[in-house]
């Protein structure tokens, strides 16, 4: 092999030459959208940093503990919000922030208002931060509407309705995945040079996927359609193989699998969480819309996921999402039921 042809082949795209790239194919834009996007990967890199050290938490005191100068020092999702805050706020293009940290939405004050809305989950799959397992953050924007004073409505709409969604999720890489609406692309950061660089170009979900993803757990508490779906997974009566089962319980991780390998994800309703656990606006609506530009689904049992239409900025939906076939299943098992 010739490495030096082989290098001319292969094109090095870094997360800002791509974005970039994207803006140059709308003449009208100012570069806002661009500018916005550095600061949330600011925010990535910062927050990837800090859990790569959190493992070393307890011995000198980062996180939760008092430092040697006495100071209190922060648990990481409480830091990951405020770096969110911090990075989004100083990027001079967002208006309304919503944080699962964050009881109430964040206006942000003139003049360091801007056009977006950003939605975000700033450390998703907190219960695996003390054991390393990988975990993330998830984030959506919203376009503000033009004039008058932003209000709750400017992000309380369908998901369909956002600009742009991802997640980062800090694994055994740091990867960032990304869609501006015009299908999916994933980044992986590396660390000696400070860059995400494009790995996973253009990301279609395979069509139908051979892993489940659920917390069994719940199993006897849901409704059944779940139940009857779930055991179609493990004793399929048509002749095909059982999938297997996959559940790590970080979204961000267990989306991320089934997005590049296929198959579904589910954290249905079940009796004592009527509405799943998962919430709208952080949660759901960015993995689904990534879902959808991947060529998958995304179903909350009664609708397609992205039409949702929020009341509160923490409400909670069902939701199923992955390969486009095997959401397709859940929506017969549901239609079946309804027409009972
Ligand atoms: O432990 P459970 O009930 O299976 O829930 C797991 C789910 O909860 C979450 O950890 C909720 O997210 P947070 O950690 O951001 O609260 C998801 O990442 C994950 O899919
Ligand atoms: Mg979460
Ligand atoms: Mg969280």
């Amino acid at each position: 092999m010739d490495h030096a042809a082989d290098a001319l082949r292969t094109d090095l795209m870094t997360i800002t030459r791509f974005v970039l790239n994207e803006q140059s194919k709308h003449p009208e834009s100012r570069g806002d959208f661009t500018i916005l996007l550095s600061h949330i990967v600011l925010g990535c890199k910062f927050v990837c940093s800090s859990v790569n050290k959190a493992g070393l938490a307890k011995l000198i005191g980062l996180a939760g503990e008092t430092n040697v100068q006495g100071e209190e020092q922060k648990k990481l999702d409480v830091l990951s919000n405020e770096v969110f805050v911090k990075a989004l706020v100083s990027s001079g293009r967002t208006s309304i922030l919503v944080s699962e940290e964050d009881e109430e939405a964040i206006f942000v004050e003139a003049p360091k208002r801007g056009r977006y809305c950003v939605v975000f989950d700033p450390l998703d799959g907190s219960s695996n931060i003390d054991c390393s397992v990988s975990i993330g953050t998830i984030f959506g924007i919203y376009m503000l509407k033009d004039g008058g004073e932003p209000t709750l409505d400017e992000v309380l709409q369908p998901g369909k309705n956002m600009l742009a969604a991802g997640y980062c999720m800090y694994g055994s890489s740091c990867t960032l995945v990304l869609s501006t609406g015009e299908g999916v692309n994933g980044f992986t950061l590396d660390p000696s040079l400070g860059e995400f660089i494009l790995t996973h170009p253009d990301i279609k979900i395979p069509k139908k996927g051979k892993i489940y993803s659920v917390n069994e757990g719940n199993a006897k508490n849901w409704d059944g359609p779940t139940t009857k779906y779930v055991e179609k997974c493990k004793f399929p009566t048509d002749g095909s193989s059982s999938k297997s089962l996959r559940y790590i319980g970080s979204m961000v991780a267990d989306v991320h699998r089934t997005l590049l390998y296929g198959g579904i994800f589910l954290y249905p309703a079940d009796k004592k969480s009527p509405n799943g656990k998962l919430r709208v606006l952080y949660e759901v609506f960015p993995m689904s819309f990534l879902m959808e530009q991947a060529g998958g689904q995304a179903f909350t049992g009664k609708q397609r996921a992205l039409d949702l239409v929020p009341k509160k900025i923490h409400e909670r939906s069902p939701i199923f999402m992955g390969s486009y076939d095997d959401v397709e299943d859940v929506k017969a098992l549901y239609a079946a039921e309804e027409n009972k």
